[in-house]
C-alpha cells in the first residue's frame, strides 16, 4: 500500500470470533505514522491520551510565530491549540495532511474555521469545561471591585495603610447585567443571585432565565440598569468592538464594567477615558486585543499602546487571560495589581478544568482520526454510525465533500458491487460528510474502492478505516 494511502488508511483490530459480536477496536494503520502537535502547554491528561494511541505527539508550552507554525503545521495529522495560536486561511491551506484542529478550550475565533471545513479539516473544542471557573472569577471580581481590593492590596504592599469606606459597597441588593447568557453566563446568573444581586441578561436568542433573573430586550436598557456589566459572548463580527463609547456613556454612573470574553469586544480608550472622570468607578479586564505568545515581561505599550494609561487608572483588575484559572493568590508587581496563579496541586478547579478539557479534546481527535466520528465539531457535518461489529472484511469510507447534487448516487454506484452494511451523510453549508460501513472488501478493492471515492468531482478528503 502506498504511503499516500496508508496515511489515509486505519486500520481495525481484527477479532477471531464470529459467533461473539464486540466492536471494533480502531487503531491506526501505522499509528507510528500519524503526527500530532501541541501547542501553549495543552494539559498532560491530553497528551497521554494522544501518546497511548500510538501517535507521535510533539508538545510545545508556547504558541509559534506564524512562520515557524507554516513549517510545523505542514506535516501533522493533527495539531492542538489554545486561545493564543491563530489557525488563518494562510496557514491551513500549508496543512496539507492536516486531518483535525482540537481547540483545547472553549473559543474557537482564532481559526478559520470556514478555510478549515473548505479542506475537510473538522475542528473540535470543548464547550463547557471551565465555564463554571469563568463564573466563579467574576464572582471574586465583583466584590473585589466593590470593595476596591486591588488598589487596597497595592497600597499596603507598599506600606501605606489607607484605611478607607468611601465608594465601597455591598454586592447585595446590587445589579448584575450579563452580555451574552451561555454556559458562562448562565452560571453566573446563578453564584450571583446566591449573592443577592438582582440579575439582568442580554442575548441575541430567546432563554431560559435561571432563577429569577430576566432577559432584556437590549443591550441599551441593560446598560443603563446594571451596576456591573459582565460580559460573555464569542467573539464574533458583531461582537468586537461591542463596547464603545456610546455603550459606556449609556452605563450607569459608578457602574464597573468586566470583561473576561475577549479582548476585541472592549474598545479600551474609551473605557480608560470613563475611569479617568469617574463615570466608571471601576474595571477588570482578563483579556486584550494583543497578548502575548508566551508568560513573561510582554505587558506594556509596545502591545497595545494604552497600557500605561489602563495601569494608572484607580481600581482596574487587570489579570493574564486567566478566566478558567483558579485565582489562588493575588500578590503585587511594579505598579499594578498581578495576580500569580498556581496550578492547585489540591484539587483546586484549575487543574479540574485543563484534565477535562485535555480528556474531552483528546477523545475527540482520536474518534475522528480512527473512526470518522464528527459529533462535536464546530465547522462540519456532525455524523457517526455505530461501531463495526468483529466481522471479518468490514472498512468504513469516509467521504468529505461540496455539497453537489448527484455525488451520492455517484459514490454509491461505485460501492454498488459491495454490501454497504449502513450509511449516514449530512452537510453543514457547501460542505457535506458521508460516512459509509461495507462488508466483504477484499484487500485489493480497499485501494479500487479509494481512488475512485476520491476522484470524485466533488472529493474534498477521502479516507478508509479498516
Ligand atoms: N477568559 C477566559 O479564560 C475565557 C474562558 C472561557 C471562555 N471565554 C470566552 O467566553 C466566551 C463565552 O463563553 P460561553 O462558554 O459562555 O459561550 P456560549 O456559546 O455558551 O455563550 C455565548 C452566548 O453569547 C450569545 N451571543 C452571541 N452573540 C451575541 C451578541 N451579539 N449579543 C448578545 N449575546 C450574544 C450567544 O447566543 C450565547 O448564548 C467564549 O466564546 C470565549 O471567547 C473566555
Ligand atoms: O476560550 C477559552 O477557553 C479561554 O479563553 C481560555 O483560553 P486558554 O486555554 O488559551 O487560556
Amino acid at each position: 500500500m502506498s504511503l499516500e494511502v496508508a496515511s489515509t488508511v486505519v486500520r481495525l483490530t481484527r477479532s477471531s470470533s464470529f459467533t461473539h459480536s464486540h466492536p471494533k477496536a480502531l487503531k491506526p494503520f501505522d499509528s507510528g505514522e500519524i503526527k500530532i502537535l501541541l501547542l501553549e502547554n495543552v494539559n498532560q491528561r491530553g497528551i497521554s491520551l494522544l501518546e497511548k494511541e500510538g501517535y507521535q505527539v510533539e508538545s510545545i508550552k508556547k504558541a509559534l510565530p506564524e512562520d515557524v507554525l507554516i513549517e510545523k503545521i505542514r506535516d501533522v495529522h493533527a495539531i492542538g491549540i489554545r486561545s493564543k495560536t491563530k489557525l488563518t486561511k494562510k496557514v491551513i491551506q500549508e496543512a496539507k495532511k492536516l486531518l483535525v484542529i482540537g481547540c483545547f478550550c472553549i473559543g474557537t475565533n482564532q481559526v478559520d474555521l470556514e478555510a478549515a471545513a473548505n479542506r475537510g479539516i473538522a475542528v473540535f473544542n470543548s464547550p463547557f469545561s471551565n465555564s463554571r471557573s469563568v463564573a466563579e472569577l467574576i464572582i471574586a471580581e465583583i466584590i473585589s471591585l466593590s470593595r476596591q481590593l486591588g488598589d487596597r492590596n497595592i497600597e499596603l504592599h507598599q506600606g501605606n495603610w489607607n484605611k478607607v469606606s468611601s465608594q465601597c459597597y455591598e454586592i447585595r441588593g446590587k445589579t448584575l447585567g450579563i452580555v451574552g447568557y451561555g454556559h458562562i453566563g448562565s452560571q453566573l446568573s446563578v453564584l450571583a443571585e446566591a449573592m443577592g444581586m438582582t440579575v439582568f441578561f442580554h442575548d441575541i436568542i430567546q432563554l431560559m432565565p435561571m432563577g429569577t433573573a430576566k432577559q432584556v430586550n437590549t443591550l441599551y436598557e441593560l446598560l443603563e440598569r446594571s451596576d456591573f456589566v459582565s460580559l460573555h459572548v464569542p467573539e464574533t463580527e458583531e461582537t468586537k468592538n461591542m463596547i464603545g463609547e456610546e455603550e459606556i456613556a449609556r452605563m450607569k454612573k459608578g457602574s464597573y464594567l468586566i470583561n473576561a470574553s475577549r479582548g476585541t469586544i472592549v474598545q479600551i480608550p474609551p473605557l480608560i477615558k470613563a475611569l479617568q472622570n469617574g463615570h466608571l468607578l471601576g474595571a477588570a479586564i482578563d483579556v486584550f486585543p494583543k497578548e502575548p505568545a508566551s508568560n513573561g515581561q510582554f505587558y506594556n505599550n509596545e502591545l497595545n499602546s494604552w497600557t500605561s494609561d489602563l495601569l494608572a487608572c484607580k481600581n482596574v483588575i487587570l489579570t493574564p487571560h486567566i478566566g478558567w484559572l483558579f485565582l489562588f493568590s493575588i500578590i503585587i508587581s511594579d505598579n499594578y495589581l498581578f495576580t500569580k496563579l498556581f496550578f492547585n496541586l489540591k484539587g483546586g478547579s484549575t487543574e479540574e478544568a485543563q484534565y477535562m478539557i485535555g480528556a474531552e479534546v483528546g477523545a475527540a481527535i482520536i474518534k475522528y482520526i480512527n473512526c470518522g466520528t464528527s459529533i462535536g465539531a464546530v465547522n462540519f457535518p456532525e455524523i457517526d454510525l455505530r461501531a463495526i461489529q468483529d466481522t471479518d472484511k468490514t472498512i468504513r469510507l469516509l467521504f468529505c465533500h461540496y455539497n453537489v447534487p448527484g455525488v451520492l448516487r455517484e459514490i454509491n454506484e461505485i460501492l454498488s458491487d459491495h454490501n454497504v452494511d449502513k450509511q449516514y451523510s449530512d452537510s453543514r453549508g457547501n460542505i457535506a460528510y458521508m460516512m459509509a460501513d461495507i462488508s466483504n472488501v477484499d484487500d485489493q478493492d480497499i485501494r479500487k474502492i479509494y481512488e475512485t471515492v476520491s476522484s470524485n468531482r466533488a472529493n474534498i478528503s477521502t479516507r478508509i478505516v479498516y
